[in-house]
């Protein structure tokens, strides 16, 4: 396989992982022995905020008579883009229930968590999309109670446009709290007392990190850590959009990856003179961010066939997979490592991003190797369930009690034996040596 790196990257998602952990680690267990007062002090120290925590509904309303029309208009749209495609997701999956040859009847029952914990970033831009991103999902499947935080925006309160879409995907409760500290009263119930069964949503590196160190006491979403995108561009694509939209993304942050995978050196020389000339026409703190993201994490891999571009882009299973690139079709059969898929050069990541419809709440760092993003069906379980008449359940007990002797369980075996001594009784049955003690 012949690969070459026109431009190596010195760092790579993991990169800085390790400082993160200890500063959550650090966070997390203040705040599991101090509880809000650890909270509000990490939320005055980190994000200068000392104002009430919980946004009552009359302010929510108040703040919302003052969003201007054409704003509401287009969060109208966004919200009702995600929520028609989780919709659509939720009518997919389905409750079935069989007949087994035993005569048992087994189902499954997909049930929406209780509470979900959405986070919406605003640290260094108004997440106003991650709002409808999360809080959508999480209405369309079903939740009763949504907790939606965030981060008090430049030191003041929560962003009018991001409290307005949480507003207008359905958030029940909202609280002004930004980082580990918001993650970890969600996971504790702190200020609501209603802990999170599950809590979803994009953020730094210590959003994520807390959110995956809380994973086990809620369930979470996705490792949805700082933005990636990578483009597959072959010799029919436009080195000037190429390089736009690698753009487009690098300005999220300065560990923002941004990957070119290619098989045509000339396109990939022009992409690489291009993105430094776009990257100095953006405002602060934009240029900023895509500057130091394509020094330090920007790639360009050249291969010589396609079927090598598939394997190094599954190998990156990056957040964003954009392809530009003849014959989409194949492209679309072979790959299988990405978060979220845009093909061809008409639609583009932003266009996701922002208010498209496939949710942009999505794995990073690899994760894209075992996780989609998020979905209806991170807020649901697919509960099963088993019902069964005297004679369906003459046979289960029969290999039950068996099947538990085998394993050393009597007391397992017992519950069949008890069965079948009250539903037929006098009768023998075969039901396997008892289990001999052991001193
Ligand atoms: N993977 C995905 O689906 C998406 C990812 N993103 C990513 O979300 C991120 C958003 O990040 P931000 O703008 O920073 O907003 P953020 O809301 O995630 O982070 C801000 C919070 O970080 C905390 N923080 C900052 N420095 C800290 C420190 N030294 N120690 C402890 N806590 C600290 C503060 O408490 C602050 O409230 C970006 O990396 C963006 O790329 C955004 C949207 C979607
Ligand atoms: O990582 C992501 O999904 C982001 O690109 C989404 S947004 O641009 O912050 O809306
Ligand atoms: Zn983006």
């Amino acid at each position: 396989m012949a690969i070459t790196y026109l431009k190596k990257a010195d760092k790579t998602p993991e990169t800085e992982s390790a400082q993160a952990q200890a500063v959550v680690t650090e966070m997390l267990s203040r705040i599991e022995a101090e509880g809000e007062d650890a909270v509000r002090a990490y939320a005055k120290t980190l994000d200068k905020w000392d104002g009430p925590i919980l946004i009552t509904r009359e302010e929510m309303d108040a703040r919302a008579a003052e969003v201007p029309e054409q704003v509401k208009q287009d969060i109208a749209f966004a919200v009702e883009q995600v929520r028609g495609f989780a919709l659509a997701q939720r009518d997919s999956v389905r409750d079935f229930e069989m007949t087994m040859p035993s005569g048992l009847t087994a189902g499954q029952k997909w049930v929406p968590c209780n509470v979900a914990g959405c986070y919406v970033p605003t640290g260094r831009y108004a997440h106003i999309a991650s709002a409808c991103m999360s809080v959508a999902t999480a209405k369309a499947a079903g939740v009763k109670t949504v907790v939606a935080c965030s981060t008090p925006y430049r030191g003041g309160a929560m962003h009018p446009y991001v409290l307005y879409a949480m507003r207008e995907a359905g958030a029940d409760i909202v609280m002004t709290l930004g980082g580990v500290q918001a993650i970890a009263s969600m996971a504790y119930g702190l200020f609501t007392g209603q802990p999170a069964d599950v809590i979803v949503g994009p953020g730094n590196k210590f959003v994520a990190e807390a959110k995956r160190m809380l994973f086990g006491k809620v369930g979470i979403d996705v490792f949805a850590g700082p933005s990636e995108i990578g483009i597959l561009a072959d010799k029919t694509a436009d080195p000037e959009i190429v390089a736009v939209d690698l753009v487009g993304q690098a300005e999220h942050g300065h560990e923002s990856p941004a990957w070119l995978f290619t098989d045509d050196r000339a396109l990939a020389e022009k992409v690489m003179a291009r993105v430094p000339e776009l990257i100095a026409t953006l405002p602060e703190p934009a240029r900023e961010a895509a500057d130091a993201a394509w020094r330090d994490y920007g790639e360009v891999v050249l291969c010589d066939t396609r079927e090598e571009l598939v394997k190094v882009s599954d190998d990156y299973a990056s957040e964003h997979l954009e392809i530009h690139c003849a014959d989409l079709d194949w492209w679309m059969d072979n790959l299988t490592n990405y978060g979220s898929l845009f093909v061809g050069e008409e639609t583009t990541v932003a266009y996701g991003d922002k208010c498209s419809g496939p949710n942009h709440i999505l794995p990073t760092k690899y994760a894209a190797r075992y996780s989609a993003g998020l979905s209806v069906h991170k807020f649901l379980k697919p509960l099963t369930w088993q019902k069964a008449d005297r004679e369906a359940s003459k046979e289960l007990a029969i290999r039950t009690a068996r099947i538990s002797r085998l394993e050393g369980m009597e007391a397992h075996a017992r519950t069949a034996d008890a069965r079948l001594a009250k539903y037929y009784p006098g009768h023998n049955f075969d039901l396997g040596a008892p289990v001999e003690s052991i001193s």
